[in-house]
């Protein structure tokens, strides 16, 4: 997809292709499709992380509070959206055994306890053993250092996901 069709496309388009950059916020791509025209692909991205950086603490940490947790309830349930989904099966949290599902739990409940706001990490850069790995270190860093590395794994996942939209266009992250 090249710049002139994202350039080209209605709120309503916009809104349901770019929607999902961001988990779970299809305010973020309603507030970005206001700032068009965008002069490339990477413009583009600029004002979705725009957007992010700009927001208030409680917007940030609202951001982090729509995501799932990794190999939580929802993707036993199969209620996940559609990125989410392949990113956690990807990362091979489907197949679990039962002793590391429950590890995982009980590390996101902790952290969930901790900080206010459920890890998140982009699970299609990581795999099953480094994701609790990552979690239990994540788990003794400070609370402001904590919340500006999940806003980074905020943009990472949705780097990952508008190059999937964009396709050979964008730079592969
Ligand atoms: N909690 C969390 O990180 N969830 C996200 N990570 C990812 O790669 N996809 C998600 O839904």
């Amino acid at each position: 997809m090249d710049i002139e069709k994202v350039n080209s496309m209605d709120f309503r388009e916009f809104v349901d292709v770019f929607g999902n950059v961001i988990e779970r916020c299809p305010l973020i791509a309603a507030a970005v499709w206001s700032q068009r025209p965008f002069s490339n692909l990477e413009d583009l991205e600029k004002h979705f992380f725009a957007f992010i950086d700009a927001l208030p603490l409680s917007g940030r940490e609202g951001i982090l509070r729509c995501h799932p947790d990794l190999a939580g309830p929802e993707l036993q349930r199969g209620t996940l959206t559609p990125e989410s989904q392949r990113e956690q099966s990807g990362a091979g949290l489907m197949n679990l055994g039962a002793a590391e599902r429950l590890r995982l739990a009980e590390l996101n409940a902790r952290y969930q306890a901790r900080f206010g706001f459920p890890f998140v990490l982009a699970a299609r850069l990581s795999d099953r053993e480094a994701v609790p790995r990552e979690l239990a270190r994540r788990l003794r860093c400070l609370r402001a250092q904590e919340l500006s590395t999940a806003m980074d794994e905020v943009k990472k996942i949705g780097r990952l996901r508008l190059a999937d939209l964009l396709g050979s266009d964008f730079p592969k992250p």
